[in-house]
């Protein structure tokens, strides 16, 4: 039997994506509103109620609002917006992030979808947290850069059919380091303080990198760049989509463009940095419309469905 999916936000950047993944798909009926009902509130809650599975592409408050139409004890809901990123009652659906986070997603009536820049940082951060490498009160910082898509159809805008399209190359924002993202980021990576978030909007639609610096030579033990290598490779070791690239500086560096992965599901994490000053850099290349959102969706809806969890999601080789 195929299941029920509603994607309220249907048309939008994120709504979009995640309707061409799953294209073709038949074990899938779609529920839809056209044009004039999609966003009337009625409709929208009949459609809510009708899902076995309703995925949100919606602003905050339009979320919110969604949820609280569902009078029913059946739909499960994939929330893609920032409304319940810590919110209780939700589960976060990195499924990489913890050994269990798949089961935990796979029963879950209500599923978070990650921020799009949280996943990078979060799959960097949480395993040197969890095994002691880096301690839980560790002042982090975390710059970023993103493609225009980041900021859904407003931001296309912008940049594509403004009378005045944008023009800068590279917007660093989020400067009152106040970024809606903090509060998961600092939820989820295990730490016990809020990092410095400061990210970058670029000139360019898609894709984005997450960098993290460690200065190493401040934690209480002595740690190496293979010390970290080894921690993020072991974790990562028999996952699909997050990826540790071997050491090798001088080999890879054109692996670290924001643009690399697009079109795909996958995150790679990259080791840099220098021993002899103690200094890490780590960095996370992913598509902020792939893993960043609609993939990560899609994939949290494949879990959910007790299907592979990699259907309809390319995978790049690393
Ligand atoms: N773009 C990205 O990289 C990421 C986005 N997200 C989050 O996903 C959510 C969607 O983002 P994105 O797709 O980029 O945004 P868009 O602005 O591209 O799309 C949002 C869609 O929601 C529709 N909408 C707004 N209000 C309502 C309503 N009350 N009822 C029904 N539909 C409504 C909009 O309608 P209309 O077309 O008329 O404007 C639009 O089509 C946001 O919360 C965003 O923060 C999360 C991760 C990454
Ligand atoms: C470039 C850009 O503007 N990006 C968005 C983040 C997009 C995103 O991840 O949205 P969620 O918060 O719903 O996860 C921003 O910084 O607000």
């Amino acid at each position: 039997m195929s299941a029920k999916v509603f994607i309220d936000g249907e048309v939008g950047t994120t709504g979009l994506q995640i309707r061409e993944r799953l294209s073709g798909r038949s074990d899938i009926e779609f529920l839809r509103l056209g044009e004039d009902k999609r966003k009337d509130r009625d409709a929208r809650a009949e459609m809510l109620n009708a899902a076995d599975i309703a995925i949100l592409c919606l602003p905050d408050a339009a979320s919110i609002e969604a949820v609280s139409l569902i009078d029913n004890d059946t739909t499960r809901v994939i929330d893609a917006s920032s409304a319940h990123r810590v919110a209780d009652g939700w589960v976060y659906g990195f499924a990489e992030m913890l050994p269990d986070q798949r089961a935990k997603i796979a029963s879950a009536k209500r599923v978070t979808n990650p921020g799009c820049y949280p996943q990078g940082y979060i799959a960097m951060m949480r395993p040197l947290v969890d095994a002691g490498l880096v301690p839980s009160n560790f002042p982090a910082t975390m710059n970023a850069i993103s493609g225009y898509s980041g900021g859904g159809k407003g931001m296309i805008a912008d940049y594509e059919t403004a009378d005045q399209p944008v023009e800068t190359p590279y917007w660093p924002y989020g400067l009152t380091l106040a970024h809606k993202h903090v509060p998961e980021m600092e939820t989820y990576a295990g730490l016990d303080h809020a990092p410095i978030f400061q990210p970058a909007v670029g000139r360019y639609a898609q894709g984005m990198i997450d960098a993290l610096p460690l200065n190493l030579w401040a934690l209480n033990q002595k740690l190496t760049l293979t010390d970290l290598h080894q921690c993020l490779s072991a974790r990562y070791e028999g996952e699909t989509f997050v990826k540790v690239a071997p050491m090798n500086a001088a080999g890879r560096l054109e692996e670290i463009t924001p643009e690399h992965l697009n079109g795909t599901n996958s995150l790679h994490i990259h080791v840099h940095g220098n021993d002899e000053t103690g200094q890490a850099l780590l960095l996370a290349v992913y598509d902020n419309l792939g893993k960043g959102a609609s993939g990560a969706a899609v994939q949290n809806m494949n879990i959910m469905l007790g299907l592979d969890e990699a259907t309809s999601l390319p995978v790049a080789p690393l």
